[in-house]
């Protein structure tokens, strides 16, 4: 008998170590194999309960049998009050009708499953539920994404992917970066052809001069063209320079390029017409020109002004970067405008300029106009999730995408001197400006020599 028990404990014991081993060394096998399994059948069982505590049930009037205790009448009667049998009868009852589950998938930090909205139910009451829906599951977070007629998806995360990223920025992809990690555990990537012009805002020590190394970095090593304007006194970018076909550091130089710019768009312009393209990436291969990555860092230095006499080069600077902006999707410029205050003070060129800037990244940020310029006219929630960024998680923000969804995401660290290193590694790769835009403006790349 003892021995029987033995066995039996020690069977136990080996199990158990055998599975936090299972989960210590392989936790992605493990979660799929009995992590997932168990998450599954638990929110099965405990659904009705959750949505009933989280407000999403509803009253139906159904048919059911029931167990009703009935007076017995009549010679077996002594005393009616007393005497009671149990009958099962058929009866209309109130039920509560939990929204209908759809299958439950799983992911690598948790799982989704679509959920049929009962009549008169919006997607928002579910955004307003996914608090209380976590916390019933024990999950990082619930989040409402694709919502369709009659049906959303709620995606659960077990733990926060964006304590710790580490992803590689370059992705091989032209005009393609992967900045970091998004809430859901994918990567987070941004292309620039599907969605062109960037607008990154954050208060000081919110991230926002990482999320620049990022991009430089990814975009390194491709064939194309950066550009940087600096009105720090070039202190951000200046590291960068070898990578950079040019550089302004004052407005003046800011103005000129822009005007290059511009002339250059037009340039495009005239040979798509010629060819028949609607864009540069319908002309011939060997026609097709250079694009072009512009990075502005503190826009609000463009426009601020000083005195009435900067009042024409301010105009003048609006007007060009919003040229640009507008013709910058067709004809590959690329705008990633950063701010720390972006707000509608700084004249009505800032409020035009951000309308063309579909992608939007929000990091922690001290004003909340800062945060309604960059996200305002999206989905208010997003704006709730950027104004609950804590100071101690720099990085961290909301980027949200031309078609509307959006994410809490966060860059991965790669510091100055990760950027730096890749500007120096792909120097050979930097086209001289003069090359990209058929001008030369001397200033610029003093240590390239063909744009001297
Ligand atoms: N993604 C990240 N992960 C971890 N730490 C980060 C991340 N991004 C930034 N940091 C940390 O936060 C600090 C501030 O970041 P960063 O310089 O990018 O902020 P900023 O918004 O550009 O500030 P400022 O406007 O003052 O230049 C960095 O020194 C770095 O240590």
């Amino acid at each position: 008998m003892n021995d029987t028990l033995f066995m039996v404990l020690g069977a136990l014991a080996a199990a158990a170590a055998g599975l936090w081993a299972w989960r210590r060394w392989h936790p992605a096998s493990f979660w799929y194999g009995i992590g997932f399994p168990m998450r599954a059948a638990l929110v099965y069982l405990t659904w009705r309960h959750v949505a009933s505590g989280c407000g999403l049930t509803r009253h139906r009037r159904r048919w059911r049998w029931s167990l009703d205790a009935v007076p017995v009448v009549g010679s077996a009667a002594r005393n009616a009050a007393t005497v009671v049998e149990h009958k099962r009868r058929m009866r209309r009852v109130d039920v509560e009708r939990a929204p209908r589950l759809g299958v439950l998938r799983p992911t690598r930090l948790g799982w989704r499953m679509r959920v049929r909205l009962h009549d008169g139910q919006v997607p928002a009451d579910y955004e307003r539920a996914a608090e209380g829906i976590a916390h019933a599951w024990r999950v990082h977070s619930v989040r409402v994404v694709d919502v369709g007629p009659g049906v959303v998806t709620l995606w659960a995360t077990m733990r926060d992917p964006l304590t710790e990223v580490t992803v590689t920025p370059e992705t091989g992809e032209l005009l393609t970066v992967r900045p970091g990690k998004l809430e859901n555990g994918a990567d987070w990537v941004i292309d620039f052809r599907t969605v062109p012009h960037w607008l990154i805002a954050g208060a000081t020590q919110s991230g926002k001069s990482n999320l620049a190394n990022v991009i430089i970095k990814g975009l390194a090593p491709q064939p194309l063209a950066l550009v940087g304007f600096d009105l720090k006194g070039g202190v951000e970018f200046t590291p960068y320079r070898p990578r950079l076909s040019a550089l302004a550091t004052t407005r003046a130089e800011c103005v000129a390029l822009l005007g290059d710019l511009v002339a250059e768009l037009e340039r495009r312009m005239a040979v798509c017409r010629e060819h028949g393209a609607r864009n540069v990436w319908g002309l011939p291969a060997d026609l097709r020109p250079v694009p072009v990555v512009l990075l502005v860092d503190e826009v609000a230095e463009l426009f601020l002004m000083a005195d009435k006499s900067e009042k024409d080069e301010v105009a003048k600077t609006a007007t060009a970067l919003l040229r640009v902006a507008q013709l910058g999707r067709a004809f590959a410029v690329y705008l990633i405008v950063c701010g720390q205050r972006i707000g509608s003070d700084l004249g009505p060129g800032v409020t035009a300029l951000r309308a063309q800037l579909s992608g939007r990244v929000c990091h922690r940020v001290n004003d909340p106009e800062t945060a309604t310029m960059t996200l305002g006219d999206m989905d208010p929630a997003a704006l709730d999730a950027a104004r609950a960024i804590p100071a101690e998680t720099p990085g961290v923000c909301v980027t949200a995408g031309q078609d509307g969804s959006w994410h809490r995401a966060r860059s991965v660290y790669v510091g100055e001197a990760g950027a730096e290193q890749a500007a120096r590694d792909h120097a050979h790769l930097t086209p001289a400006w003069a090359e990209v835009t058929g001008s030369s403006v001397a200033v610029l790349r003093p240590d390239v020599p063909d744009a001297a």
